[in-house]
């Protein structure tokens, strides 16, 4: 579907919805499936009933029944057509429609990569607000219990992902999870069943790496007692019993938490509380703004930032949405040695651009755009309309683009000088935008927007406006925004020559 084959799945909430419908209809045909297998075992059994009685009859006196020739005949003939019959009808595959269903869908299904995009989104979500694997777990996040708990199956896939990343600390916790869980009440049934002795074993792998011999050795004691007849875990067991030997002085390595800095006290919202510098009814920017003032609240004076409360109504949302929805693609972040737009790691959203005069509502809004920030759109970019998926989130970044490098970018119309960011949704825990360098964290809430100058003065990039999108914890994430161009405000902002 997207221009690099990949649907990137997780990356927004939006996208995934497509998936539980698809899953909807792969189980119907699972369903569809035991159904047909249901049809040719009741033939069968209802087969077995009736020559189980004439069997019965038979053997209870076999010569006086073959004495009767009717009984022979039958018996002959029976024996030389029916078996064969059978034999032909139990080759028959079941659910050869049901088989086709799937493999058609196929494509449609997450691929590896979608695999592991989830997984990295689930330790972004994990070492951004600081969350302990068991709780993470067991469906406790970020001091919220929700009602959902992960399998031996999801949490033996974030281990397996971390021991390919070769997280082997990480790796531990989440296979001490699927271990737990195989241990427990219940167990998965084949066809999904994992095996648990594989588990354990990739479980010891990662306890070896962390230099844990001793709890390695625990471990592959269970293994082995699993699955007895593996030679390649009684072997690794005494491998590990001869290091234990050798290596008397070497110690665990120890677990390394991501470091924490402003830019993950400011997405746990932990940056001091700011005084309000005030809160006013602007009504003095654009005749406009006398007729229909906006709640404006001051945020900063460097870099100017201001918050507009109430600026954008449900039914617009719901609207924007809906325009949205046919074209979001995964976002991408330009690149400056490719010369080109480029899908990265550290942008995980979908997006979709909306032209200025695609029809009245983008029209009403450029032009409350321009009369709450008093700036002329002319030559700015399109409207961006934005939904964040599983642990979506934007990494540290400017809007700017530095004209001194990309010359083309800007030689027309500007750098972006301000940018304006609608949040269309209330966010139930994460996806703040935080300003590190300034110490501002503004958690989303359904209708309003801010506003900030990316440009000083003197029209050189605002390296106080550094600002990132914090991962999404729980909720749809849905933003519009608007980056505005320098060159058409020459006489709104004119430029000085110092800062
Ligand atoms: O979604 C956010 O909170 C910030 C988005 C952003 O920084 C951007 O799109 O440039
Ligand atoms: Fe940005």
């Amino acid at each position: 579907q997207e221009a690099d084959g990949e649907q990137s799945h997780s990356t927004s909430v939006a996208g995934m919805v497509q998936l539980l419908q698809l899953e909807d209809k792969l189980i119907e045909n699972l369903s569809n499936y035991a159904n047909e297998l249901e049809g040719k075992l009741n033939i069968v059994r209802s087969f077995v009933e009736q020559m189980r009685a004439e069997s019965n009859k038979a053997m209870s006196h076999t010569e006086h029944y073959v004495s009767n020739p009717l009984n022979a005949f039958s018996l002959i003939r029976r024996m030389h057509e029916d078996w064969t019959h059978w034999q032909l009808y139990m080759e028959q595959p079941v659910g050869k429609q049901q088989l086709e269903y799937i493999n058609l869908k196929r494509e449609q299904l997450p691929s590896s990569t979608d695999l592991e995009e989830a997984a990295a989104a689930i330790y972004r979500i994990q070492a951004t607000y600081d969350l302990k694997v068991s709780d993470m777990a067991s469906g406790l996040l970020n001091g919220k219990q929700y009602n959902v708990s992960l399998n031996e199956l999801d949490t033996y896939a974030l281990g397996k992902y971390h021991f390919d990343q070769q997280s082997f600390g990480d790796a531990i916790q989440w296979i001490y999870q699927a271990s737990n869980r195989l241990n427990g009440p219940h167990k998965l049934a084949l066809p999904l069943g994992l095996d648990p002795a594989e588990v354990q074993h990739v479980y010891a792998e990662a306890l070896i790496k962390m230099n844990r011999y001793a709890d390695a050795l625990k471990v592959l004691h269970i293994a082995t007692t699993i699955d007895k007849n593996n030679l390649r875990l009684l072997q690794r067991k005494m491998e590990v019993e001869t290091l234990i030997r050798t290596s008397s002085n070497i110690s665990p390595k120890p677990y390394h938490k991501k470091p924490v800095g402003n830019y993950e006290r400011g997405c746990r919202g932990q940056f001091p509380t700011k005084s309000k510098l005030h809160c006013v009814y602007n009504s003095t920017n654009s005749p406009f703004l006398r007729l229909a003032p906006l709640k404006t609240e001051l945020l900063a004076l460097d870099p100017y930032m201001v918050l507009y409360h109430d600026v954008i109504t449900p039914s617009e949302i719901r609207e924007l949405q809906y325009l949205a929805v046919p074209t979001l693609k995964r976002a991408t972040v330009f690149n400056q040695k490719m010369g080109r737009n480029t899908v990265v790691k550290t942008r995980t959203s979908k997006v979709t651009w909306l032209t200025d005069s695609l029809n009245p509502l983008t029209v009403r809004l450029n032009r409350r755009i321009s009369d709450m920030t008093g700036f002329d759109l002319y030559g700015s970019e399109m409207l961006q309309v934005m939904n964040y998926g599983l642990g979506g989130h934007y990494d540290l970044h400017f809007d700017y683009f530095n004209a001194t490098i990309a010359k083309d970018l800007t030689k027309l119309n500007g750098d972006r000088i301000a940018t304006v960011l609608f949040y269309l949704t209330d966010v139930e825990q994460g996806g703040a935008t935080v300003f590190p360098n300034i110490k501002q964290a503004i958690f989303p809430k359904k209708g309003t927007a801010v506003m900030w100058y990316n440009l000083r003065h003197n029209n050189d990039g605002d390296p106080q406006t550094l600002h990132a999108a914090c991962p999404v914890i729980v909720g749809s994430k849905w933003v519009c925004n608007k980056w505005i161009r320098e060159h058409q405000q020459l006489f709104r902002r004119p430029c000085l020559t110092s800062p």
